[in-house]
């Protein structure tokens, strides 16, 4: 679970999230959308202390990682606390970010060895199964400049399970991708989801975000705009703002 309260933000002076509050509740698989540098990926960043909030609260699982006292004082958790509360959250992003030395097996075990202290005897047969669910355990052995943008995205994945998360952050998975690899991208996710792993999903991908997730958030401007359940934000858009953006997409 994430509870954000009025999460505030600041690059340079400029406010680029202004306010954002989010409920995300176990098993619940939310997508977030909106214009490009509406604030999207810099509010789930905030959320694992990629980027560290200005104001605000930000509980995970029921432990607080960041709050704000009555005189707008935001504290965080002790480094090694919020180090531990973060690992709840496991995280994909754009540009898959494997490491390009490593094979595919070695990228899935190296966390799971060196921050979780997990044996090498129990870190293979589960990178190996996280594997055999993203389709690629035939590529164990193979370096990440062997995959094709949708394998790696596929391992980042297995990576990102491999230190056993209970909720899963993706930025914009698939926006790097041919059109022709998202779909198996979006197929471990709805596989995913299907399995009750909550999830948090900045995506361009509206079928995605339709079909699959529970609620759709529209972000615009660094706050959010609307708030629905999948199936009525699509049928029925309350705010202007969202109907013209989805106008836009066509
Ligand atoms: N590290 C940073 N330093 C300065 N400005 C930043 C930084 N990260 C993001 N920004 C700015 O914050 C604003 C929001 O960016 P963000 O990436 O969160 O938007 P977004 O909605 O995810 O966009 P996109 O869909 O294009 O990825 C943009 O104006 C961006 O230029």
């Amino acid at each position: 679970m994430i509870s954000a309260r009025n999460i505030r933000k600041q690059f340079g002076g400029v406010d680029v999230l202004r306010g954002v509050s989010l409920e995300l509740g176990k098993g619940e698989v939310i997508a977030v959308i909106g214009p490009s540098g509406s604030g999207k990926s810099t509010f789930l960043r905030c959320l694992n202390q990629l980027e560290t909030i200005d104001r605000g609260d930000i509980e995970i699982e029921g432990e607080i990682l960041a709050s704000t006292d009555s005189h707008g004082i935001c504290r965080y958790a002790p480094d090694k606390e919020a180090r531990r509360i973060c690992r709840k959250m496991g995280m994909v992003f754009q540009q898959f970010n494997l490491f390009p030395h490593l094979t595919v097996l070695q990228n899935i075990i190296e966390a799971p060895i060196t921050v979780k202290g997990m044996s090498r005897e129990a870190a293979v047969p589960l990178a190996q199964e996280l594997l055999r669910k993203v389709g690629l355990l035939e590529k164990c052995d193979s370096h990440p400049s062997r995959l094709s943008g949708g394998q790696k995205q596929r391992v980042a994945i297995a990576r990102a399970l491999a230190m056993e998360p209970d909720i899963m952050l993706f930025d914009e998975p698939t926006s790097a991708l041919d059109p022709e690899l998202t779909g198996e991208v979006l197929r471990s996710m709805r596989q995913l989801a299907d399995e009750h792993m909550t999830m948090l999903v900045v995506t361009h991908e509206m079928a995605f975000a339709r079909d699959v997730s529970s609620r759709v958030i529209f972000m615009d401007g660094g706050e959010i705009v609307e708030e629905q359940p999948a199936a009525s934000f699509f049928a029925n858009p309350l705010q202007p703002r969202t109907r013209a953006f989805l106008n836009h997409l066509g």
